[in-house]
């Protein structure tokens, strides 16, 4: 049974081995937040039921920052979502080696559907697609090349069994501009799998937003850089959408 209440990720990107934020996902926009385990452990300790971490380097292409993600999934006893970069046998293995409570696929699902299918009949729950999306075209590689028309390959993920969707929209994220509410309800209407939302949020009000949108089939929202820029605290925001 879906619950009522949104929850909430807050979100650790890791680029070069500090916590950043970039600006549209630009590789080149980051603003540092330092070392990546006392953010998260800042989370945990504010309260988090979750957390978001990204290996950037490994989205992008650009290396990657695995020991440090698995050290910081690890001490967490909160539930990880691991994104970036994950797209073989071998990174998948690893990233659930890590005991995270789920996985999030982006590129793989767009460049190999083959094995994506494979790994959703394998790994049920612990998979989530990430759909990263400028208008409806969906974006892969660190979100740098075009993958396709995002409810086309939605209608693909629901008939495989995808069971969860992380939906991005680009233009938002990291530009604390709000949430882009219409593309969620769009893609929610799409498909009966739940939402996690992700990009843009700014305020306590979007989480409120985000929250009108639960009986829609939005289960949570990632939220970055909102909490760096301290726009709010994680106590709040837990508050803010506690029903
Ligand atoms: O998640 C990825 O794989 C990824 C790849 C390339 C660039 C960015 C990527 N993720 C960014 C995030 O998940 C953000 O943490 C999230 O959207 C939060 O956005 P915001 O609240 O606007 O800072």
């Amino acid at each position: 049974m879906r619950s009522n209440r949104l929850e909430l990720l807050p979100a650790v990107d890791v680029r070069d081995g500090q916590a950043v934020r970039l600006v549209h996902g630009e590789s080149g926009s980051e603003t540092s937040y330092g070392d990546p385990m006392e953010a998260a452990l800042a989370w945990q300790r504010a309260g988090a039921e979750w957390l978001h971490l990204v290996d950037l380097d490994a989205a992008f292409g650009t290396g990657d920052n695995r020991e440090q993600i698995a050290e910081v999934a690890r001490a967490m006893d909160l539930r990880v979502e691991l994104s970036g970069g994950i797209r073989d046998d071998a990174s998948l293995s690893a990233a659930l080696a890590t005991g995270c409570a789920r996985v999030n696929l982006g590129t793989a699902a767009l460049e190999s559907p083959e094995w994506v299918a494979k790994v959703i009949a394998e790994h049920g729950d612990l998979i989530a697609v990430g759909l990263d999306v400028r208008g409806t075209t969906l974006r892969g590689r660190g979100w740098t090349r075009d993958g396709g028309d995002l409810y086309e390959t939605l209608a693909r993920l629901d008939s495989e069994g995808c069971s969860r969707y992380v939906v991005t929209d680009i233009a938002k994220d990291g530009t604390l501009q709000g949430p882009n509410l219409e593309l969620l309800r769009n893609v929610c209407a799409a498909t009966e799998k739940p939402v996690v939302a992700s990009g843009g949020v700014s305020s306590l009000d979007d989480l409120r937003a985000l929250a009108t949108l639960v009986p829609e089939g939005v289960e949570g929202a990632i939220v970055g850089k909102a909490l760096y820029a301290k726009a709010f605290t994680l106590e709040e925001a837990l508050e803010a959408v506690s029903v």
